[in-house]
């Protein structure tokens, strides 16, 4: 290595969802890209989260399947969940888009470094790379994507126990008989109910008064609900004391009303913290907020010169989708536009099953804006595609703005929640009042076609 620092027009830290496709984007426009990862090929999303889990959701929904099968005319005997196969299964998924992914890197013509950045001065990283040595590498405008990894709070002997994360339980080689979660939040409700659907008996412990404290208290209770009836004891309100690990290999866990829950393990999911430790924002001039998160405006700027920060670790809603528009908006502004994060619609989807999709503000947050709301609600049961599915449990919300028929938030649980609720966030972005949901012309027997039926329910304005 010389002192002189390798010069590329866009230097990326960490290859996640913003990253790699800003990466190859760029590249594949011919100009000079390095992106230094420091080992997973397309980040956190294909190999440790939406992806894995994902295919394991859909392994967790096999199952329950199975279970009623009978209810749908088939009689199915025997079956169990082999967890080799259930690995083998998310593995295979993985390694295809890490495939695919490798592939696409090579293709667009990006010089991918694989090894630990950190920066050494402004836009200049020296990197360690993954089979030894090092390079120094310098950007004309730098992007940090790094991302988060999962916070473990300081619980008296959560640090000698030998906790999971959703890193680690994936990799996990036997099923837990018993699986104590911590934090009830959407890792957590993902992760206890598929853990419940494959057999382990499931605790799971939450701070927060409730479930999903970022939804309505109603829609956080009716996915409380759905989880008690696939025999997940839920404990809201409840602070862990401390966490030991039994000598017979059995965790302890003492919450603090001083109740115990015994466990063979315990996954802790009690939200993310952003990787930045070891990465030299000091020297790179790269100011952090007093969440730790790196500091940037609302084009992704951070405080040093042509250095942008993007995804999770940027303090972006941590959803690929959403690290995916931070690309776009970097994109447009290394071109010279101002293109802002302001306002930004941001839907999702919580994996359970059924689903939880929202779109736009909740009921709570509406009021709390001052708006004049009307709130319609419909139980999912009422939808004929439901009842063919059999999949009838869930309920649907939508708050509209009653002054200006604007569509201000959906929340839709139910099954292909996720599919749906992309109808109603293109009408929102279009500006469609909710009675053009209410009167579209759907495909009839869909799940969306419910969208006619919950918009249904609510009080035309009065013709004036
Ligand atoms: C269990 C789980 C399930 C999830 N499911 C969903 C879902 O279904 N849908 C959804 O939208 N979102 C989901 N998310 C959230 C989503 O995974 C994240 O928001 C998204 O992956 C963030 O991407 P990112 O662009 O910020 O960076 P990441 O994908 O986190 O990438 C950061 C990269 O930087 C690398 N890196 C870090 N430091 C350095 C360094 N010093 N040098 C070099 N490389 C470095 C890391 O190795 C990593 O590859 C889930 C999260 C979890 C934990
Ligand atoms: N389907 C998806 O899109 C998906 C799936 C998984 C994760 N994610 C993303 O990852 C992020 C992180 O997920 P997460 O579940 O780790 O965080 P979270 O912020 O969603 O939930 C954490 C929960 O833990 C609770 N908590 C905090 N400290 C606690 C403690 N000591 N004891 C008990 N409970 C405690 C909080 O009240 C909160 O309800 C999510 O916010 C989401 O953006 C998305």
């Amino acid at each position: 290595m010389t002192d002189q620092p390798e010069e590329f027009d866009l230097l990326v830290v960490g290859g996640g969802k913003a990253g790699k496709t800003l990466s190859m984007d760029v590249a594949r426009s011919g100009r000079r890209v390095a992106m230094v990862e420091r080992g997973m090929i397309g980040g956190s999303c294909i190999n440790v989260a939406c992806i894995p889990t994902k295919a394991l959701v859909t392994s967790a929904r096999a199952a329950r399947q199975l279970r009623g099968a009978a209810a749908l005319g088939l009689v199915v005997e025997g079956g169990r969940v082999d967890v080799d196969l259930l690995r083998a299964h998310k593995q295979d998924v993985v390694e295809g888009m890490v495939a695919a992914n490798r592939q696409q890197f090579l293709e667009s013509g990006l010089h991918l470094v694989i090894g630990q950045a950190r920066f050494v001065g402004p836009r200049t990283v020296l990197v360690s790379l993954a089979d030894g040595g090092e390079r120094l590498l310098r950007g004309a405008d730098v992007v940090i994507n790094t991302g988060t990894r999962p916070h473990l709070p300081s619980v008296p002997g959560l640090a000698e126990a030998s906790v999971l994360t959703s890193d680690t339980l994936l990799h996990l080689d036997r099923l837990p008989a018993r699986l104590v979660v911590l934090g009830g939040g959407t890792v957590g409700v993902e992760f206890a109910q598929m853990f419940a659907s494959f057999g382990s008996a499931v605790t799971l412990i939450e701070g927060g008064p409730r479930l999903l404290t970022r939804e309505d208290p109603d829609v956080g209770d009716a996915v409380t609900r759905i989880l008690l009836d696939d025999g997940i004891d839920v404990r809201t309100g409840m602070t862990v004391a401390r966490i030991d690990r039994n000598a017979d290999g059995t965790v302890r866990v003492t919450l603090d009303d001083g109740s115990l829950v015994t466990g063979d393990d315990v996954l802790v999911a009690v939200g993310r913290e952003p990787v930045t430790d070891g990465l030299g924002l000091d020297a790179a001039g790269v100011q952090v907020n007093d969440r730790g998160f790196v500091a940037v405006d609302e084009y992704l700027r951070t405080s040093a010169e042509r250095t942008w920060a993007a995804g999770d670790v940027a303090g972006t809603p941590q959803f690929t989708h959403a690290s995916l528009d931070d690309y776009r908006i970097i994109r447009a502004n290394l071109a010279g536009e101002r293109r802002s994060t302001a306002g930004r619609l941001i839907p999702y989807t919580i994996f359970t099953t059924p689903e939880l999709a929202r779109v736009g503000v909740t009921e709570t947050e509406a009021r709390r804006a001052g708006y004049d709301v009307q709130v319609a609600h419909l139980p999912v049961a009422a939808i004929p595609r439901a009842r063919t599915l059999r999949q009838t449990e869930g309920t649907w919300k939508a708050v509209v703005d009653a002054e200006t028929d604007q569509i201000l938030g959906v929340a839709l649980l139910g099954a292909e929640a996720g599919e749906v609720i992309t109808s109603v966030q293109l009408a929102m972005l279009g500006g469609m009042p909710w009675t053009a949901l209410r009167d579209a012309i759907i495909t009839h027997p869909t799940m969306a076609e419910g969208l006619n039926l919950l918009f249904a329910s609510l009080q035309s304005r009065p013709v004036r």
